[in-house]
């Protein structure tokens, strides 16, 4: 029977965790500890299968793989859990225009707002159509939003901004279904967290909230996507170069007042899935790519006792590649050849294992 979502949509719920990243848990991580001697870290890595992480959509043809996910939900569900469907929507036309690692499928040169709309959103939302009864939790388009806040002066980024604009709106107004939660990707601490980017982020993404003419779906925001800072530190790490909210609950309570000011009472969500340990081995606040001192973090079922915040998540999944480390590569970005980061490291997205094995090693809390 269809439901409808009021309020906090993880309230009372538990996240899904998904075949797919149990997959590449159980065929590629498993056997390669045991091969490596490990096979004493295989249980720890076999408990982080089931813990639930975001199902990135990154590719039009990744859609085919909605349905199943969904059949899955509706089959857990029917044994009587509250399960809750947890999904990313990242395919924008001109993808990660800062950057060069995840570079997506479409170009706004070649059609691509159009094709954005009607062979990526359209289908979308057609799929949720069939799943009425399934609640579902959406992160709009991890980094776009922030890059708008602070890269205008990226070419790419400056010539992208009308098109992600009407790009996300198109995708707040036709996803906005009863049974769907929507949060937008809002940076981290240290991306929009710096007063001048604060002050322009609260009107701007309240903005596009109101032109998309406030939908019911539309939540909020999601935070610390991919990156690697604390939810809540007692003592700022040294790279955090003196901005006192150097962690995601102090940033969230200083943006939700904005947020509120320019009308859109929202709530957040904060990754968690690469936060375990702090400091991190970052040199520099900016070094997003396969960070080194790492770990696994809050888990997502964890309560937040915070106002602002709906749910701790793992929408990064841990051990899948933030960028290659080939200087050769067509999508080499040089933040994943820093000091900073794990190499050498494969393209973005796909299995890094010795990323995952620092996680694993580096969790906090720890997996027995
Ligand atoms: O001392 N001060 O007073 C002061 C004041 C202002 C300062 O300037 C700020 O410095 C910050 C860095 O410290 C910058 O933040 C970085 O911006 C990058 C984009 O440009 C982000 O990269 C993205 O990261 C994503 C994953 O998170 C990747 O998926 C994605 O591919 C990748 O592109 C980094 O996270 C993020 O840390 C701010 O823009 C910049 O405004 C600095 C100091
Ligand atoms: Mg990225």
């Amino acid at each position: 029977n269809p439901i409808t979502i009021s309020g906090n949509p993880f309230a009372g719920r538990k996240q899904h965790y998904n075949a797919y990243y149990s997959s590449e848990i159980y065929n590629i991580a498993v056997p390669s500890l045991v091969a490596a001697g490990k096979a004493s870290l295989t249980a720890a890595a076999k408990a982080v299968a089931t813990v639930p992480t975001f199902v990135w959509f990154d590719t039009i043809d990744k859609l085919s793989q909605l349905p199943g996910h969904l059949d899955d939900i509706r089959a857990k569900r029917a044994t009587g859990e509250d399960t809750l469907g947890i999904f990313v929507v990242y395919d924008l036309p001109d993808r990660d225009c800062a950057a060069l690692a995840s570079n997506g499928e479409l170009s706004i040169a070649n059609n691509g707002v159009n094709i954005y709309k009607t062979q990526y959103i359209d289908p979308m939302v057609a799929i949720f159509k069939r799943y009425p009864d399934i609640p579902i939790a959406l992160v709009i388009e991890p980094d776009s939003v922030a890059n708008m806040i602070t890269n205008m002066g990226v070419q790419k980024c400056s010539n992208a901004k009308t098109s992600y604009e009407d790009c996300i709106n198109y995708a707040v107004k036709n996803l906005n279904l009863p049974n769907i939660a929507m949060y937008l990707d809002a940076g981290h601490a240290g991306w929009l967290g710096w007063p001048d980017n604060l002050s322009k982020s609260g009107p701007y993404y309240a903005g596009i909230y109101k032109t998309a003419g406030s939908p019911a779906s539309f939540r909020g925001l999601a935070t610390n996507v991919a990156n690697y800072n604390a939810w809540s530190v007692a003592t700022c790490p040294s790279y955090t170069q003196g901005l006192a909210a150097c962690d995601e609950k102090r940033y969230i309570a200083n943006f939700a007042p904005l947020l509120k000011q320019n009308g859109w009472d929202a709530r957040f969500i904060v990754d968690q899935g690469r936060s375990g340990k702090q400091p991190t081995g970052q040199g520099q606040w900016g070094d997003w790519c396969n960070a080194i001192g790492t770990g696994f973090g809050i888990r997502p079922d964890t309560p937040t006792n915070d106002v602002n915040v709906d749910a701790f998540v793992w929408i990064k999944p841990g051990g899948e590649c933030d960028g290659t480390s080939d200087t050769s590569a067509v999508r080499y970005d040089s933040h994943c050849g820093s000091s900073s980061s794990l190499k050498p490291a494969p393209e973005a997205g796909t299995w890094f294992q010795a990323y995952f094995e620092q996680l694993l090693v580096n969790a906090n809390p720890s997996f027995p």
